[in-house]
C-alpha cells in the first residue's frame, strides 16, 4: 500500500534552492538526515523534487506519496542442481518460480509414509483455526474449512525421518522447523488467501518472532492425489499447483533484511471431488521455541 506523508512546502523550497545552487543530491539528503529526517524519507523528498524539476511537472504540495518498498528476494536457498540429496532420499526439482521464490518438488515422500502420516494424524484432527489478528487467539475457521493437527518436532521415528529430510533440503538446522501440521480438506473445503509469515499485529505473534525469528520457508507436502480441485494457488503470481502424492510446493518469503514478500500470498482452492491431505512445515530464522 502506498503511504502519504507530510512534506512541508518550506522544506521542499529549501531542497529546491540547494539543488539550484549546485549542491549534490546526496549532500542535500545528508543535511536533511542531520536535521532528524529519516534517511528513506529524505531520499524520497529529494528524489520527488528532482524528478518534478527535470520533468517540468508539478512540485509536491504539502505531502508526498511514498511508493511501497519492493521486496528484493535473496537467492533461493535450494541448491541449483536438479536433484538434491536429502539423507535417505533424493528430492527432485520439477520446476522453479522466481516471484515468489518457489519450487515444485518431486519424490519428497513415498506412498507408505503418506499413508502412515494420515493414519497417525486422523484421530487427533480438530477443526482448523485461524489467528484472529486483533487478539492473536486461535479461532475456528468457517465450516467450509479443513481440519488439522500438529505433530511435535521429531515426535515419532517417522516424523524424525521427515523432519531431518526437509532440514537437509533447506540446509537449515532441523530445530528451525516447526512440527509438521497435517491438514485434511473434505469435498468443498479450501482455505482463504493468506501469508504464512507472522505479522506482529498482536502480542502472541510479536513474542513468537522475538523468540524464534520470522517464518522464512514453507514446504507443503501432498499426501494424496485429489480427484478434482484442491490446487495450492498463488493469486499474485497467477499460479496453481496440482496436488500429487509425494510432491511438495516449497516457497520462501523473508529476506535477510527482514522484508517479507507479498507475492507469497496463497490459498487452497476448494476440493471439488475426493479429499485432500497435506503436511505443512514452516521453517524459522532460528531455533523454533513454541512458548
Ligand atoms: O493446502 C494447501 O495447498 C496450502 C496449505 C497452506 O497454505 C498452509 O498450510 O499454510
Ligand atoms: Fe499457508
Amino acid at each position: 500500500m502506498a503511504l502519504t506523508v507530510p512534506f512541508p512546502n518550506p522544506v521542499r523550497d529549501w531542497i529546491i534552492s540547494n539543488l539550484q545552487r549546485g549542491c549534490a543530491a546526496p549532500d542535500v539528503v545528508r543535511e536533511l538526515c542531520d536535521n532528524n529526517v529519516e534517511e528513506q524519507l529524505a531520499n524520497a523528498m529529494v528524489n520527488a523534487v528532482m524528478q518534478a524539476l527535470m520533468a517540468g511537472s508539478p512540485l509536491p504540495e504539502g505531502q508526498l506519496l511514498l511508493a511501497p518498498l519492493a521486496y528484493v528476494a535473496d537467492p533461493c536457498r535450494l541448491p541449483a542442481a536438479p536433484v538434491i540429496a536429502c539423507g535417505d532420499r533424493d528430492i527432485r526439482i520439477l520446476s522453479r518460480m522466481s516471484k515468489p521464490t518457489a519450487a515444485v518438488l518431486g519424490n519428497v515422500i513415498n506412498a507408505r509414509e503418506c499413508e502412515q502420516l494420515i493414519e497417525l494424524a486422523r484421530p487427533r484432527l480438530r477443526p482448523s483455526t485461524v489467528v484472529d489478528p486483533s487478539t492473536g487467539q486461535d479461532v475456528v475457521a468457517d465450516h467450509r474449512s479443513s481440519e488439522g493437527m500438529f505433530f511435535r518436532l521429531m515426535e515419532t521415528p517417522l516424523l524424525e525421518k521427515l523432519d531431518r529430510r526437509l532440514a537437509a533440503l533447506t540446509g537449515l538446522p532441523v530445530e528451525n522447523g516447526e512440527g509438521f501440521q497435517i491438514l485434511h480438506y473434505r469435498s468443498g473445503a479450501g482455505s482463504a488467501p493468506h501469508f504464512d509469515y507472522l505479522t506482529p499485529s498482536n502480542v502472541a505473534n510479536a513474542e513468537s518472532v522475538t523468540r524464534s525469528g520470522q517464518r522464512i520457508i514453507t514446504v507443503v507436502i501432498y499426501l494424496n492425489d485429489v480427484a478434482a480441485g484442491g490446487e495450492t494457488v498463488f493469486p499474485e503470481a497467477g499460479w496453481a499447483i496440482t496436488p500429487q502424492q509425494g510432491n511438495a510446493i516449497y516457497f520462501e518469503y523473508c529476506n535477510r533484511q527482514g522484508q517479507v514478500d507479498p507475492a507469497s500470498l496463497h490459498a487452497s482452492s476448494p476440493v471439488l471431488k475426493g479429499e485432500k491431505w497435506v503436511a505443512t512445515k514452516w521453517i524459522r530464522e532460528r531455533r523454533f521455541i513454541s512458548r
